[in-house]
């Protein structure tokens, strides 16, 4: 299933910033549009104040760029676009131009649902330059916002304790659409969420078109319509004997949790399990340790607790610091928008560009800040551990001498004096893999399920210092030495030059 195909049947060619076409065009003007060049997706801070980030939205990447070609109804739009003179932009010659491409880039990308840190080149895009320049928009935000909601997703998930080997009964249900922005927005969460650890979603167009599990239970509505409580659940259960949570919290919480173990007993006789109720309001910890004992007592020992209400990854931590009974977590708001943090900055740099004798140059962004300094390179990413975690992260230039296997010395970034070695020996493996050569797709994208296995298998190898939320432990991640070299050497040039 193709969900950019399906939501956007017309060409998505012309999703990006006019500025990547004017670009696009004044390449072509002056000769330069099919050099070769490289740039690469990274992000420079962890969202949320954490240590780590989960890597998303590389599938929806991979739709947007295989299906990648200008329609004669693209090329003919951007015909009507003119400048200050009123004269067109962009000259016939050129949309024809535009309008024959086709794709021919070579992408890689570290997978779905690996950890990722700042610096690290996430996706990497080389081939003409005019190419890479035009998927720059797209690729950003596509990448961006299902980074972000994969990494706060596996963060709630944590807090849940759906990670942890003691709980794994505790789940974590999706329940954003109304909240989110937008419909794609919407779609897009709910696919990031599953990826991060939730079990479902409430969102039944996300089930439909991309098989998550849906979930649903009632609203207070339900309640409302009925002269009480108590007839409410007696109707929902004779509707719907096999999905029976009642919201309990319309009058009086405890009450609705009676009145349920009531109609818990009726269900029982006709064969049915009343599933467990949900609470919405309220001190949580101390009526979930309450409804828990009703529950109990009435003989509903698998009966789950479900809350929701403004939940996030540092309320779900304090709950269960305060000995919270809930076992199942309805998150909406806080985590489809990313409430605390609507964007992840990510961003796309050229590292090198071939020159009119097909020999590789790098190139590098200053600024006042070294951190911000971009990597120069065709940039690679190993990774080493031990037996059962991973240790630190190398990013590295293919153009220059390092390869995998040799002793590896790397360079703090923000920080020259702090190094780290790996000897030869040390297990590692690079991040980035083939997805696309000469714009045919050379990856076999991988379901759901195995994108959450490998969530699950990359934060149980993740130090606990670095997944905790309070002042995380920095997580390494440097330069090879030659690369460093290389770009200490291109930052003093540029500065004596300028
Ligand atoms: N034990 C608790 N510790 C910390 N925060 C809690 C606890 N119990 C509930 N909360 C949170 O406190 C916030 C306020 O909840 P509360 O039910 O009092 O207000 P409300 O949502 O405005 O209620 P109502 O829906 O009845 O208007 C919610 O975000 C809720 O998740
Ligand atoms: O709080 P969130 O994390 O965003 O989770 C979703 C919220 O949406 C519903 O409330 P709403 O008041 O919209 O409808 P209701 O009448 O079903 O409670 C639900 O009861 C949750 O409280
Ligand atoms: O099924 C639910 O309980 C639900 C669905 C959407 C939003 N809030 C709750």
């Amino acid at each position: 299933m193709n969900l950019l195909a399906e939501l956007y049947r017309p060409s998505l060619s012309l999703l990006t910033d006019l500025y990547q076409l004017t670009m696009a065009y004044g390449y072509w003007k002056n000769g330069l549009a099919e050099r070769s060049a490289v740039f690469h997706l990274f992000f420079r801070n962890n969202p949320f104040d954490g240590g780590y980030s989960i890597a998303c939205g590389l599938q929806t990447a991979i739709e947007y760029l295989d299906k990648l070609r200008l329609t004669s109804e693209d090329t003919s739009y951007l015909g009507t676009l003119t400048g200050a003179d009123s004269r067109p932009l962009f000259d016939e010659e050129f949309l024809d131009y535009l309008g024959g491409l086709k794709f021919s880039l070579d992408v890689d990308a570290i997978p779905e649902g690996t950890t990722v840190y700042p610096h690290e080149p996430l996706v990497r895009v080389r081939g003409p330059i005019l190419q890479c320049q035009l998927v720059e928009t797209p690729l950003l935000n596509l990448i961006n916002f299902q980074t972000l909601i994969a990494t706060k997703s596996a963060r709630v998930c944590s807090a849940a304790g759906v990670y942890a080997s003691d709980t794994p009964h505790d789940r974590v249900i999706e329940f954003g659409l109304r909240r989110a922005q937008g419909v794609d927005g919407a779609l897009a969460a709910s696919r990031a969420s599953y990826i991060g650890g939730c079990s479902g979603t409430s969102n039944v167009l996300a089930g439909q078109l991309m098989g998550i599990p849906v979930v649903g239970t009632h609203a207070h509505s339900w309640v409302m319509t009925f002269p009480t409580e108590r007839e409410a659940f007696d109707r929902y259960a004779d509707a719907m004997p096999n999905n029976c949570v009642f919201l309990v919290d319309t009058y009086d919480t405890l009450e609705g949790v009676r009145n349920a173990v009531e109609v818990g007993r009726r269900l029982r006789q006709s064969g049915h399990e009343m599933l467990g109720v949900r609470l919405d309001s309220g001190d949580l910890a101390w009526l979930s340790i309450e409804a828990r004992r009703v529950l109990d007592d009435g003989g509903f020992l698998n009966a789950r607790i479900v809350a929701s209400n403004d939940l996030d990854e540092r309320l779900i931590a304090s709950l269960k610091t305060q000995g919270a009974r809930i076992d199942t977590w309805g998150v909406g708001t806080k985590l489809v928008t990313a409430f605390d943090q609507p964007a992840l900055g990510g961003v796309y740099k050229l590292g090198a560009i071939q020159n009119e004798n097909g020999q590789w140059q790098h190139r590098i962004k200053l600024s006042e800040q070294t951190i911000k300094v971009s990597n120069p390179g065709m940039l690679q990413v190993r990774r080493f551990e031990n037996d059962s975690e991973h240790r630190g992260d190398m990013i590295y230039d293919e153009l220059l001498d390092w390869k995998p296997g040799d002793n590896a010395n790397m360079v703090d970034p923000a920080d020259s004096h702090r190094r780290k070695r790996f000897s030869a020996d040390t297990p590692s493996k690079d991040l980035l893999v083939e997805i696309l050569r000469g714009g045919e797709l050379v990856y076999s994208p991988p379901s759901l399920d195995s994108i959450r296995e490998r969530v699950r298998e990359n934060l149980n190898r993740t130090p606990a210092a670095v997944q905790r939320f309070e002042y995380p432990h920095e997580y390494p991640v440097g330069l090879e030495q030659g690369l460093h070299d290389l770009k200490s050497k291109m930052i003093r040039d540029a500065r004596e030059h300028s």
